[in-house]
This record gives structure tokens, sequence and C-alpha cells, in this order.
């Protein structure tokens, strides 16, 4: 695809991981992780990253274009920082691969 049509489909797939519908297990990932409540954060997770700062990304131009790779990127990496940061059986890990399993749907679309 066009790097333009690229861009309109990475906005599309933020919007549908924003939706109402996943908020239960979303949210945790809606905005960076507050260093003031996880201070050990850092030790696990080298590059931060969540979905308002993958959104404000796209609407500010900071990807390549074409942007596809560094947005599956950026994306990828929210769920290998849930799992580094927190294990198997905790809710928000259960929560991250709820949402990625929503994010892989959407992006094989
Ligand atoms: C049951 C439960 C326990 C802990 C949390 N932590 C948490 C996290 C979080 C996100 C990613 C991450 O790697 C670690 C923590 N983000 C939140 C938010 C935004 C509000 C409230 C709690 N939050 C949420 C639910």
């Amino acid at each position: 695809k066009i790097a333009q049509e690229q861009l309109r489909f990475c906005k599309e797939v933020v919007k549908e991981l924003f939706k109402k519908t996943h908020e239960s297990y979303a949210f945790p990932f809606y905005q960076p992780v507050d260093l003031n409540v996880y201070p050990q954060y850092t030790q696990y997770v080298q590059t931060p990253m969540d979905l308002s700062t993958i959104r404000s990304k796209l609407e500010h131009n900071q990807y390549p274009l074409p942007p596809y790779q560094a947005f599956e990127h950026d994306v990828r990496l929210i769920f290998a920082n849930c799992y580094a940061f927190n294990p198997a059986g905790t809710a928000v890990n259960d929560w991250g691969h709820r949402l990625e399993a929503v994010f892989e749907t959407k992006w094989a679309e």
C-alpha cells in the first residue's frame, strides 16, 4: 500500500485499540506506565511504549513513510514490555494478551 494509505490504516488500528469495547483490558496500555507508581519498571523495560504515544507519533508524522514497519514495532513493544514486567497469570499480563489478539486480528485485515 502506498505510504498515505498505510498511515491511514495505522490510525484506524489505533482507533480500534482505543474503542470502549476493549477498555476493560486495554486501559493499562493507554498511557505510559507511571514510573512513580512502579519505580522499578525501567529495570525491566528499556523502551517504554503506550497507545497514546503511538497515536501522538502518527498525528505528528513522527513515523517514517511508509510507516508499517516502525508502527508495528512500537505496537509490539507495548506487549513485549507488558510481558517483561507482568508475570504470566497476572491481570495486566492477561490483558496484554487480550489486547494483542485484538491487534493481530485488525492488523491482518
Ligand atoms: C489489577 C491491576 C494491577 C495493576 C495495574 N497496574 C496498572 C497499570 C500498568 C500498566 C502496564 C504495566 O506493565 C504495569 C501496570 N496501568 C494502570 C493504570 C493506567 C491505572 C491503574 C492501574 N494500572 C492495573 C490493574
